[in-house]
């Protein structure tokens, strides 16, 4: 077995605000069954709006043209590539020393129930191999879904592996595009499950509104006021009230989702009839606190810690991280950066271990997570090497 110790990690999560990229050092710890894990450098790179636009369609269209399915996963590749290359290049990091690249890709429908279960992540892991001549690991989520699971989570797994010796235990809330927790507790199995939406909605009501691609440190929900009434409608979306194991995307939060709310709301509230106009910024006001009262719920259920540590993007977001202290106020709450681990590179750290443990053969899905019916190594392995032709 070949013994490099370089691993990286790409993420472009469910915001679609960008790439996460993240070159990892994770090591066995002899005589023990834990690793010694340490970022070497990250980066983000933006999404450019062509590509951007495309996966939103991919995303929410019934009738997804099938030649931009095929030709944005050439130029996801093409975009990762760049990026891998330029960090490995700013390092002074040769890619003879990555042993390989673990790719997640762009989740465009994720549907773990019914018949048919399945998850999709686009990219082309060939071109991205061929590009950085460096070997890929991609499509981890589909190997959970074939032995029961929902295929998601799967950062839970990486959150034990950082954080599982905490004495007391902690939690974990990572408010990306979705929010989800970990919950870890000494001597228990790991609970991880998607507490709802986060900067996904927040995100395209505040583009819709400020034509911005996000509220930056949610200055514009500060601003507006909680619609009690319209929060108590969306709270009663289904998804909240079930038990875990449980995952959800985009599928379901979604303007779409977010417009029949206001519309049971105003007609409900009669503003429909009066033509009363509902303030945009008390719209975003409440999603804020839509994704902090369904967080809260969630992590109340678990008393034996009140460490709370946050992860994601949201993390930037003061209002956010304000309103989540006021609903939670004998938690802790501290960004994992406190603990030394980057908050923004996590889930790429995530997936630079999660392609260390498919190189290595280490099962890394938690069955208590996604419901997995078993333990299993997950994600596809797309070799770099080549052979003259002679
Ligand atoms: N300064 C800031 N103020 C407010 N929000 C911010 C700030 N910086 C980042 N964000 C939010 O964080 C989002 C990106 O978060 P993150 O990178 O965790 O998302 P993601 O990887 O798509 O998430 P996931 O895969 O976990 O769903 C942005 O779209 C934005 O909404
Ligand atoms: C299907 C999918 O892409 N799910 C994402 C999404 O973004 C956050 C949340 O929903 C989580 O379930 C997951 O990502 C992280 C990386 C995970 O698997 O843990």
């Amino acid at each position: 077995m070949n013994n490099k110790t370089y691993f990286i990690g790409l993420m472009s999560g469910t915001s679609l605000d960008g790439i996460d990229v993240a070159i990892v050092d994770i090591q066995s710890v002899q005589n023990s069954k834990h690793h010694s894990i340490a970022l070497i450098a990250s980066q983000s790179v933006v999404l450019p709006d062509n590509i951007k636009s495309q996966l939103i369609h991919l995303s929410f269209e019934q009738n997804v043209n099938m030649q931009t399915l095929g030709e944005t996963g050439v130029q996801l590749a093409q975009l990762f590539a760049q990026s891998i290359n330029a960090l490995l290049a700013a390092q002074g990091i040769d890619k003879s020393q990555i042993m390989a690249i673990g790719s997640h890709g762009l989740t465009i429908r994720h549907q773990p129930y019914g018949a048919f279960p399945f998850s999709l992540q686009i990219t082309d892991p060939s071109l991205l191999a061929q590009l950085t001549g460096i070997d890929v690991v991609s499509d981890f989520r589909n190997m959970d879904i074939a032995v029961g699971g929902q295929g998601a989570p799967l950062v839970p797994a990486f959150h034990q592996a950082l954080l599982g010796e905490t004495s007391q235990g902690c939690i974990v809330l990572n408010l990306g595009g979705i929010a989800n927790i970990t919950v870890l507790n000494p001597g228990a199995d790991v609970i991880g499950y998607d507490t709802g939406p986060a900067n996904t909605l927040l995100d395209v009501w505040c583009e819709k509104h400020t034509h911005k691609a996000y509220d930056k440190n949610g200055i514009w929900a500060s601003t507006g006021r909680v619609i009690p009434e319209l929060l108590t409608l969306m709270l009663a979306e289904p998804y909240f009230a079930e038990v875990y194991p449980k995952s959800t995307g985009k599928e379901l939060f979604n303007l779409d989702w977010l417009f029949n709310k206001i519309d049971e709301y105003q007609t409900i509230s009669s503003t429909k009839l009066n033509k009363k106009l509902i303030p945009p910024e008390d719209i975003q006001r409440t999603l804020l606190e839509l994704t902090v009262v369904s967080a809260a719920l969630q992590i109340k259920q678990f008393t034996h810690t009140h460490t709370l540590f946050v992860c994601g993007g949201g993390v930037h977001n003061q209002c956010l991280v304000e309103q989540l202290q006021q609903q939670l106020p004998a938690h802790q709450i501290k960004a994992t950066d406190e603990v030394g681990i980057n908050s923004d590179a996590l889930e790429a750290m995530a997936f630079a271990w999660l392609a260390y443990c498919r190189v290595h053969l280490i099962s890394a899905n938690s069955p208590s997570v996604t419901g997995a019916k078993s333990k299993v190594v997950m994600g596809s392995w797309y070799s770099a090497k080549s052979e003259k032709v002679s």
